[in-house]
């Protein structure tokens, strides 16, 4: 059994607003030129609401000038683009009920739902997308809109939220899937997600580590999400909780300052003796850069960015690109794979920032050529020329540049990348040939296509004023598709048209870029580029001392924690960030390489949370010296290893847990008062040697939330001698260590348990169990079900195997599930043997009425659900 089997919901207080709801109310009025200055004023000039308009004239003059597909599949395009996005989702491959989801996909849904196509443009209802390795991610030719409106997809629909829900399922734009994929990952990775949230390809990543992996075997490898958003930090917390995984850390930086945690030789606190161990860098071999983009990809999903789009739009986000691109490269192992991505379609925030970044790294970073992966992929080629549109204007080159603009437009969101000061040719003359020049060794290759050959010199350091003079009214839908083409095949000038205007050609090799577009496989848009770290970064001097003009503030909140006492709920919870007094910022790569002390840092720090020790776990164990260790990160507790050995013990003897599953050094918690902890978390040997890292380095990483929650604090009347029960998540992992507290149920047991949620001793089918189960000592229990010949010994769990937490009181065995994951495992069970689902007794019984116990939050009911995740998808 890997990931995603708990059996537990997920809230949804963010991102309320549907996004298919914007495809019912729009202004009356879309921008004659979205991105004239005054636009937004126009557009907010009609407040009447009515459907919208799937059209913005500025969008389409933007991307015919672009080229960014041939002038005769512009229609199809566009249409395409005016639709609603067919919905996709993927399923758990790590997941106990993988291959029966799978099964079930392919021999019920799929010729139940064939009625039900309506769509002229595929034939087949549902389909698993073809360049997706298994069978694992589907296609439906339903939009979330029509799943939820048509009766006769009521029963499908269903299917998608529960699984969806639970976590075997996932809910996720198709072309969303495409990056992680190109990542590579393998299980012992170490995987930096630089902008996680809402967490999508988090979760991705995660399913694709955990895969290979036996039940109850953690991978080597790890996660860590990131997001500058607190309250998207919180739903990636939730999103990701469906995964029950211990590899995953959360944090909550600015992606372009994401911090170094780095020991100096013989910086280790290492008991007197012991060996230092662990990592003492932290590089990743991983790295998904997923940056924030202007989105237009995704307009087939939400419509309103019709309305809001502008080219302005990308040209803000470019510099915050680059920035976030090389702080990924700088984080990267040498050797290592980073994948940039965006949802846009735009070259400014895609094209233009690889060939940056290539051009920072000066040949220590490589641009891949991945044609042969995922083959079955449609993609296009990264563009090698673009222009860039400012307040109306096109500008091909950073000469044309009025100067006042040129704090806001960049040299580098030009295909030359070149200010005037750096290529004193491209700013003072209009060439008369096509130039490609330079080498393969990251020096740019800087080719200038002449499309006009009478165009006159123009100098505009003065004239900024006149922007219309700069405009460039040509046939460029033509010129940009051959100057695309240039780099890959020399085009003779006499073959350019004579209308046509110098364009800059970038001479790295941007084809190797892929950019999906909606009309090729029925799709939303994504530009996707995959790069290789061949040799540390040289950074230049002049990038190096750049300061960070661009920096989006994290929108802290300023909760007050509400519950000293619930604080280590946080852990894996809700998160409450005040505003922090020690922001990460401008920290430039030089200096994020330089290492603080723990007693630098810790002097630094923000000093409201409890003096903790913290030696990592059993004496000896993780070779921490005790380390007097205060929470830096206000808002945050500082993550603490539970050590209690008293409590630990109890543990270990109450379930028979054997050695072979380690404890000691693996269980954290946010509260450093051992008698207050409510919830313990277990972490993987990768996680544990990050936090030992980070307290070395002073707790530079501001973590939100980490590990699998595994233990939980009771209180119960029955007697029951260990003060923790076992969660529902961290039971997978757990369970082929149990050797005591549990069960071995028949199938008409266990459905019956599911079903009425408590069954009194005599009552049970099998009177053997219920003496069994009247003999456990009182307090949490486990019962697995006994599937056919299956033998009883504990150890031979495997992934297929179904278990649950229960609680054995005086007189009876109650449940400890919740109501949902209970009807969708009976569910799950009826499908697995072939049986008729039972439909689930109302059960009146409240959580807290479960005989003597309290503090069961794990079946409490969560008032403000969501069901429909299809809001945080990506
Ligand atoms: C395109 S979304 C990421 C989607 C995500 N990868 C997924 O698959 O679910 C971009 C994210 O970047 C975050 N973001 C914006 N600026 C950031 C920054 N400077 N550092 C880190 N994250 C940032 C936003 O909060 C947003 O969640």
């Amino acid at each position: 059994m890997g990931g995603g089997q708990k059996r537990g919901r997920t809230q949804r207080r963010h991102f309320k607003q549907s996004r298919e709801n914007v495809w019912k109310l729009n202004p009356k009025k879309t921008r004659p030129d979205a991105d004239e200055p005054d636009a937004d004023a126009k557009a907010n000039a009609n407040p009447k609401w009515e459907p919208f308009a799937t059209q913005n004239p500025g969008f389409d003059e933007y991307y015919k000038e672009q080229g960014i597909v041939p002038e005769d599949e512009w229609d199809d395009f566009i249409s395409l683009l005016r639709k609603p996005l067919p919905a996709a989702f993927r399923i758990n491959a790590s997941g106990q009920f993988f291959q029966d989801i799978r099964s079930q996909l392919e021999n019920d849904f799929m010729k139940s739902l064939q009625a039900e196509v309506t769509d002229d443009y595929e034939a087949e209802a549902i389909r698993p997308l073809s360049w997706y390795p298994g069978n694992i991610a589907w296609h439906l030719n339903f939009s979330r809109m029509q799943l939820r409106k048509n009766q006769a997809l009521e029963r499908f629909h269903e299917f998608l939220k529960q699984e969806n829900e639970i976590g075997n399922i996932t809910r996720q734009e198709a072309v969303s899937m495409v990056p992680p994929l190109f990542l590579d990952v393998l299980p012992d990775h170490h995987i930096l997600d630089m902008c996680a949230a809402p967490g999508s390809k988090t979760f991705q990543l995660l399913e694709i580590m955990h895969q290979s992996i036996g039940p109850g075997v953690l991978p080597n490898g790890l996660v860590i999400a990131n997001d500058v958003d607190v309250q998207r930090c919180n739903l990636l917390i939730h999103q990701t909780k469906r995964m029950s995984t211990a590899n995953l850390i959360v944090t909550n930086h600015e992606a372009q300052h994401f911090p170094s945690c780095s020991l100096k030789k013989g910086q280790g606190v290492a008991s007197e003796g012991q060996e230092e161990h662990g990592i003492h860098t932290l590089e990743f071999d991983r790295v998904l850069c997923d940056v924030p983009c202007s989105g237009d990809g995704t307009l087939r999903k939400a419509p309103d960015i019709w309305r809001k789009w502008n080219a302005g739009m990308g040209n803000g986000l470019h510099r915050l690109q680059v920035e976030i691109a090389m702080r990924g490269l700088a984080l990267l192992k040498v050797g290592g794979r980073m994948v940039y991505s965006t949802c846009s379609l735009n070259p400014v925030e895609n094209e233009a920032v690889v060939a940056e970044v290539l051009r920072r790294s000066r040949g220590s970073v490589e641009l891949l050529d991945v044609s042969n992966e995922l083959p079955e992929l449609v993609r296009r080629p990264g563009l090698n020329t673009w222009k860039v549109r400012d307040r109306g204007v096109w500008l091909t080159s950073y000469k044309d540049v009025p100067l006042y603009r040129r704090s806001v437009i960049l040299p580098s969101m030009f295909p030359s990348g070149q200010s005037c000061k750096e290529n004193h040719t491209l700013c003072n003359d209009v060439q008369k040939d096509v130039k490609i020049v330079g080498n393969n060794l990251g020096e740019e290759t800087v080719g200038v296509v002449v499309i006009e050959q009478d165009q006159t010199n123009t100098e505009h350091q003065n004239s900024s004023d006149d922007l219309s003079s700069n405009t460039i009214p040509l046939d460029t839908v033509k010129a940009a598709a051959m100057a695309n083409e240039v780099s890959k095949k020399s085009i003779p000038p006499e073959e350019l048209d004579k209308n046509s205007i110098a364009m800059e050609v970038s001479g790295f090799p941007l084809h190797y870029c892929m950019r999906i577009v909606p009309h090729d496989q029925n799709s939303g848009a994504f530009f996707i580029a995959v790069l290789q770290k061949m040799a540390p970064l040289h950074v230049p001097e002049n990038h190096a001392s750049e300061p960070a003009k661009f920096s989006q503030v994290s929108e802290n909140t300023s909760e007050n924690p509400e519950d000293e006492n619930e604080a280590e709920e946080r852990i894996s919870g809700q998160v409450s960030i005040q505003a922090e007094e020690n922001t990460d910022t401008n920290v430039l790569e030089e200096q994020l390489k330089s290492n603080l002390s723990t007693k630098n840092a810790c002097s630094t720090a923000n000093n409201k949370e409890e003096v903790v020790k913290c030696d990592g776990g059993k004496s000896g164990h993780m070779g921490i010296k005790d380390v007097e260790r205060k929470g830096k990160w206000r808002g945050v507790d500082p993550v603490v290893f539970f050590t209690d050995e008293k409590t630990i013990n109890s543990i270990l003897s109450f379930y028979g847990i054997n050695d072979a599953f380690p404890l000691y050094g693996h269980l954290v918690t946010r509260n450093s008062d051992a008698n207050h902890v409510k919830r313990i978390y277990y972490i993987s040997n990768s996680v544990q040697e990050v936090l030992q890292l980070n307290d070395q380095v002073g707790q530079r990483l501001k973590i939100t939330s980490l590990g699998l929650k595994i233990f939980e604090r009771q209180t119960s009347k029955d007697g029951s001698t260990c003060a923790f029960r076992l969660s529902s998540e961290g039971l997978p992992l757990l369970l082929p260590y149990i050797s005591k507290q549990i069960l071995f149920a028949s199938l008409a047991d266990f459905q019956h348990l599911l079903q009425y949620r408590t069954i009194k001793f005599p009552d049970f089918v099998d009177s053997k169990f219920g003496e069994e189960a009247s003999d456990l000592v009182p307090g949490c229990c486990v019962v697995v079900l006994r599937e056919g010949n299956r033998s009883t010994d504990s150890t031979a769990v495997d992934a297929s195997t179904v278990a649950i937490v229960c609680w054995k009181g005086k007189t009876n065995i109650s449940i400890m599930v919740s109501p949902l994951d209970g009807k969708e495992l009976l569910e799950r069970l009826a499908f697995r043997f072939g049986i008729k689902s039972i439909s689930l007794e109302e059960n009146k019984k409240s959580n807290m009425e479960i005989e003597g116990v309290s503090n069961l939050e794990d079946v409490e009911p969560i008032a403000t659900i969501e069901t429909d995740n299809q809001e945080i998808e990506h």
